[in-house]
């Protein structure tokens, strides 16, 4: 089976690309198999420059070609936020809890009709001595005011998926990579893998 390395630590985002990858007929390998690797700082202002600042300082450090993910929850009432600070927006911790918390406590008293909510996923792809390219997906929906089902990762449990009316952590996982921002931005990106693949082998 031909290999995929995806620049990324996330363990959420880990298991979604191997989810969506396997039909595709490629293994994943992630960050996490090299955990020696270091976190690549994310400087960009834009979910596209971190997603190639990421995906080229692996592939150059790999000499391969490299997908890197770099996405986040924007809320209409919060002018965009949480954002591309997404991941560290309660702290540098990471934590997924009080990252919600904090948005629930933010939207306490943001009416129902004022709640509308986007994830963007940006993907980059890298290859030695290539450009890199990005292709973006995104997935509608709402800020729920509590937390809902088991599944997923970040902000999935208050994520209200709008063509689903569920959360998105409601949904399993293999409904939640048809309709999401990270599957849609793969679809986008399956077109250009193959040339992308075959430039890989002569660099
Ligand atoms: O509920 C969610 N469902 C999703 O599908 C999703 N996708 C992204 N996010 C949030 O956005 C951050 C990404 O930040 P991010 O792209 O910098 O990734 P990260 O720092 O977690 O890992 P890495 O890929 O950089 O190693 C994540 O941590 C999450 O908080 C999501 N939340
Ligand atoms: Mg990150």
């Amino acid at each position: 089976m031909q290999e995929v390395i995806i620049a990324t630590k996330n363990a959420g985002k880990a298991k979604e690309f191997e989810r969506m990858f396997k039909p595709l007929g490629y293994e994943v390998k992630t960050l996490l198999d090299y955990p020696d690797f270091p976190e690549v700082e994310e400087t960009g202002t834009t979910f596209e420059e971190n997603a190639i600042l990421k995906a080229e300082t692996v592939s150059k450090a790999f000499k391969r070609m490299v997908i890197a993910d770099d996405s986040g929850l924007m809320i209409d009432a919060l002018e965009g936020r949480p954002g591309i600070y997404s991941a560290r927006y309660a702290g540098e911790e990471k934590d997924d809890q009080k990252n919600m918390d904090k948005v629930l406590k933010e939207m306490e008293n943001t009416p129902d009709n004022s709640r509308q909510a986007r994830f963007y996923c940006a993907l980059a792809i890298a290859a030695p001595g290539k450009e890199a390219l990005t292709v973006a997906g995104t997935c509608e929906g709402f800020i729920l005011r509590e937390k809902r089902g088991a599944h997923g990762f970040g902000y999935d449990p208050i994520f209200l998926v709008e063509e689903k009316r569920k959360a998105m952590a409601e949904l399993k996982p293999e409904e939640k990579s048809q309709i999401s921002h990270r599957a849609k931005a793969l679809n986008k990106l399956e077109e250009l893998l193959p040339s992308y693949l075959s430039g890989d082998e002569k660099a």
